[in-house]
């Protein structure tokens, strides 16, 4: 289905970077502080007379940090729990049961598992994750979703159509506050298929059970659209600001939004994908589940027309996304920051 890439990568197609595979230098010893704070938005009157003003802290929160909270999105929170709850069990099944789901060379859509070791105990960090595609329906192979928890197949199917429904609430939102019509940012990300390519991914950290906390997920922006990420109640993300580590306080009800690449470049600029990290908990278990709202594979995108001009000429060379994923992400190689981005400035 795609070009040969080396096994470290293949795991990163479509979704997220991989994982952090040399010892982490800069782990924190201990709670990190930081001046800056992620916003948290209130989505409750987003159809109806609060649209401006959520609008603007939306827009605010996409032109600074790249990453905002909301809460009262529409998405049903006790499915945001059952699907808690349903991967976690998953993910606590004997390793013989989940083996059966495991990612081969040809086949990146299932379940893996790293067990990162280096230097002196240094790192000692066991992750598992699974990835699946939700759409386009044509990659979407629901006979690879666990059979074990019995309910994970029917709360997937209902999570990917509520994630999808939040994520294209907030492209219209944030496409009406680059001043264009409400379905712009959406058409662009489906392409002439009317397809976009979401995705989602369970991360689970194992504890590091040593004195630094450990990076699960190494320093990276996310390539794709925009980002819906789910967490349990243990703290671990954090955000790029300014040359400081913003920790993201997990909100179990609520979701934390990113923009990724794509955003940044139809946007020309003005919405920022913004480099992030995932830490894991020293003495506790830590799941956060990324739902990935991508182009197209075969569309073009560029910095949209209507926002280049004279005075505000394009900063970005167009390409499809799967160029754009394989030439420019895959190819610089898992926690380069944001090397990849860089590459595609005019
Ligand atoms: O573990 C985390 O919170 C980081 C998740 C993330 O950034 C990703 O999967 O792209
Ligand atoms: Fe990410």
């Amino acid at each position: 289905m795609f070009p040969e890439v080396a096994n470290e990568t293949r795991d990163v197609i479509l979704g997220a970077p991989g994982r952090t595979v040399s010892p982490n230098t800069d782990a924190p010893k201990g709670p990190i502080m930081s001046t800056y704070q992620i916003p948290v938005i209130d989505l409750a009157d987003l159809q109806c007379t609060g649209r401006a003003k959520i609008g603007q802290e939306i827009a605010q929160a996409c032109e600074s940090f790249g990453f905002f909270q909301v809460v009262n999105h529409g998405v049903d929170v006790n499915l945001m729990h059952k699907l808690r709850e349903v991967s976690k069990g998953f993910f606590h099944l004997p390793d013989e049961e989940k083996e059966q789901y495991r990612k081969t060379p040809d086949n990146i859509q299932g379940y893996a598992h790293s067990n990162i070791k280096a230097g002196e105990n240094k790192l000692n960090l066991a992750s598992n994750d699974f990835f699946y595609f939700l759409s386009p329906m044509s990659k979407r192979r629901e006979d690879l979703w666990p059979r074990d928890p019995p309910e994970f197949r029917q709360t997937m199917r209902q999570y990917a159509k509520e994630a999808k429904e939040l994520a294209e609430r907030l492209l219209s939102v944030m496409s009406e506050m680059l001043g264009l019509p409400p379905e712009t940012l959406q058409v662009k990300l489906q392409g002439p298929t009317g397809e976009a390519t979401y995705t989602i991914r369970a991360n689970f950290y194992l504890p590091s059970r040593t004195e630094e906390i450990q990076v699960g997920l190494g320093c990276h922006s996310d390539p794709g659209g925009i980002t819906l990420l789910l967490q349990d109640d243990a703290p671990g993300l954090q955000v790029k600001f300014n040359d400081e580590w913003i920790p993201v306080q997990p909100l179990l009800d609520g979701f934390c939004i990113n923009c990724g690449d794509q955003i940044e470049i139809l946007s020309n600029g003005r919405f920022k994908s913004i480099e992030h990290r995932g830490m894991a908990c020293r003495d506790r278990e830590r799941m956060s589940i990324p739902f990935f709202y991508n182009p197209a594979f075969d569309h073009v995108i560029a910095p949209l027309e209507e926002l280049v001009d004279d005075a505000h000429p394009a900063l970005y060379n167009g390409a499809t996304y799967e160029h754009y994923f394989f030439n420019v992400f895959v190819k610089r190689g898992v926690g380069s920051g944001k090397q990849y981005i860089k590459e595609t400035r005019v």
